[in-house]
């Protein structure tokens, strides 16, 4: 068993993962809907369940500062723009995955700081994996991103799936949601066209 760790939450939250909670809520959520929690199939379910929950909503427990912390001064000044990352995160509603892609960009500050590829991919981790809305998860990479790294302008476009219109309710799979935050100078409407069709290209 991997050790508790502390949730130190953007919302200043304090705590941990208290897996045998999670494991006895998923025992009584078996009981709920009319299983048996001690039919040899489900006997390790919970425990396995309560260990999923912990790895999907690891991101309640990191800091964005803690993944950006490789900033590199280039003096590159021009947009530099990660495509296509992978996003599976959990809507708050239903605790249903909404997966897809994220489009992260920025125009580096004055002094040219920018950060390692990856940590922008790592980025969007941190804020995915918890309970989630699309519109929050996009503004939340938006606005750390503008925070840690002071850049001039930022750009986030997210398109998902969510599997509470697909599975469930409405049962609209393909149905794909786009949500975007622009700050700084990528609000300007030439920067924001040059980056939307850089984004669009494939
Ligand atoms: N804005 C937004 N809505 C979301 C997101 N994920 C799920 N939802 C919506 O949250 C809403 C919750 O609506 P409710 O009427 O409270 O719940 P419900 O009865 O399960 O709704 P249906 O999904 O329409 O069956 C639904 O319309 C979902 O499609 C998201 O990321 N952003
Ligand atoms: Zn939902």
């Amino acid at each position: 068993m991997t050790d508790p760790v502390t949730l130190t939450g953007d919302e200043g939250r304090i705590g941990e993962f208290d897996e045998k909670r999670a494991e006895a809520a998923i025992r009584e959520l078996l009981i709920a809907v009319g299983e048996d929690p001690d039919r040899e199939g489900l006997l390790e379910t919970p425990a396995r369940v309560a260990r999923a929950y912990r790895e999907i909503f690891a991101g309640l427990y990191q800091k964005p500062e803690e993944v950006l912390t490789t900033t590199f001064d280039l003096g590159h000044d021009e947009m530099v723009l990660v495509k296509d990352i992978e996003v599976m995160s959990s809507c708050e509603h239903h605790l249903v995955p909404f997966h897809g892609v994220a489009h992260v960009g920025y125009i580096p500050s004055t002094d040219g700081k920018i950060t390692g590829l990856s940590k922008l991919a790592r980025l969007v981790d941190v804020f995915a994996r918890r309970p989630q809305v699309q519109e929050r998860l996009t503004t939340q990479i938006a606005d750390s991103l503008m925070e840690i790294l002071d850049p001039r302008g930022v750009i986030v476009v997210i398109e998902c799936e969510h599997m509470c219109m697909t599975m469930r309710g409405v049962r609209k799979p393909g149905a794909k949601t786009i949500t975007s935050a622009v700050r700084g100078q990528l609000r300007d409407p030439a920067t924001r066209n040059e980056a939307m069709s850089l984004i669009m290209a494939r």
